[in-house]
């Protein structure tokens, strides 16, 4: 499966603008299966603002349905402001070539550093789904450092988990050496989206990644807006395992 990773800036609570630049850049992504956009990539931390977007999520997802038909590919859309009910989720819509949005998963933890838990209300899906035959995870920014979570949908099957963010450069240290645990710890592929560019209260530090089972960058972002490619095989998962059996070996009688 060929990935295109696009670690896009953002236009600050400017919904038009992010469209017009996804519109723009997507036909340069058109051989990729799948494409993968930031955290909150529509309006960024524009948070105080999110609940006068009525139906922003809805049409958020209908601009990607539209994308994914015209060219053929896979979208996991980052995530966007989900008004549902008095409550504001974050929440990652991803779509088929066909146009179906085939799952839907809101952060499971918010981050307070960023006023995350003012704004937004946590939430409680299945992280799981599968996209062409392949079983994926999907799991926002922040869940990186709760390695039971992740943990936990590697035990059910998953093989790829793919994570849009918006992480700050003052850390990005953690951000790439996180990634790497959970690739290492659970033989999978990660495929993280990072953004760049800053708004009023941070720089945001891209470095989007691939990287295989073994712990193997593929793929590597620089600070800049630009788009990040790198092919993964399902294969190499179980051949990974083999090598290593830590699901033959852990002692689950014990933890
Ligand atoms: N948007 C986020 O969840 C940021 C998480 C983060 O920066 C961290 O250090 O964790």
């Amino acid at each position: 499966m060929k990935i295109a990773i696009f670690q896009m800036d953002l236009a600050f609570g400017d919904p038009e603008k992010n469209y017009e630049k996804v519109k723009s850049w997507i036909s340069r992504m058109h051989t990729a299966d799948l494409i993968i956009l930031p955290e909150l990539w529509t309006t960024g931390y524009d948070l105080p603002n999110l609940k006068n977007m009525q139906d922003h999520y809805n049409e958020t997802v209908t601009f990607l349905r539209e994308l994914a038909v015209q060219y053929n590919v896979n979208i996991i859309g980052g995530s966007a402001a989900n008004l549902k009910d008095g409550n504001i989720f974050n929440t990652m819509p991803v779509i088929d070539r066909k146009g179906s949005l085939i799952h839907e998963y809101s952060k499971l933890h918010l981050f307070k550093l960023m006023d995350e838990h003012l704004y937004l209300k946590e939430g409680a899906d299945d992280a799981s789904f599968k996209l062409e035959q392949i079983h994926f995870a999907g799991f926002i920014c922040y869940d990186i450092r709760f390695p039971e979570w992740i943990r936990k949908s590697v035990l059910s099957g998953a093989k790829v988990v793919v994570i849009p963010a918006e992480w700050p450069a003052a850390r990005i240290d953690h951000w790439t050496t996180l990634l790497k645990a959970r690739a290492i710890e659970n033989q999978v592929y990660v495929i993280a989206c990072n953004r760049v560019g800053s708004d009023h209260a941070n720089e945001f530090g891209g470095h989007s990644i691939m990287i295989d089972p073994w712990g193997k960058v593929i793929a590597e972002g620089s600070d800049r807006e630009e788009i990040v490619y790198g092919d993964i095989y399902e294969e190499e998962v179980e051949e990974i395992r083999k090598r290593i059996p830590i699901f033959d070996d852990r002692r689950a009688d014990f933890y």
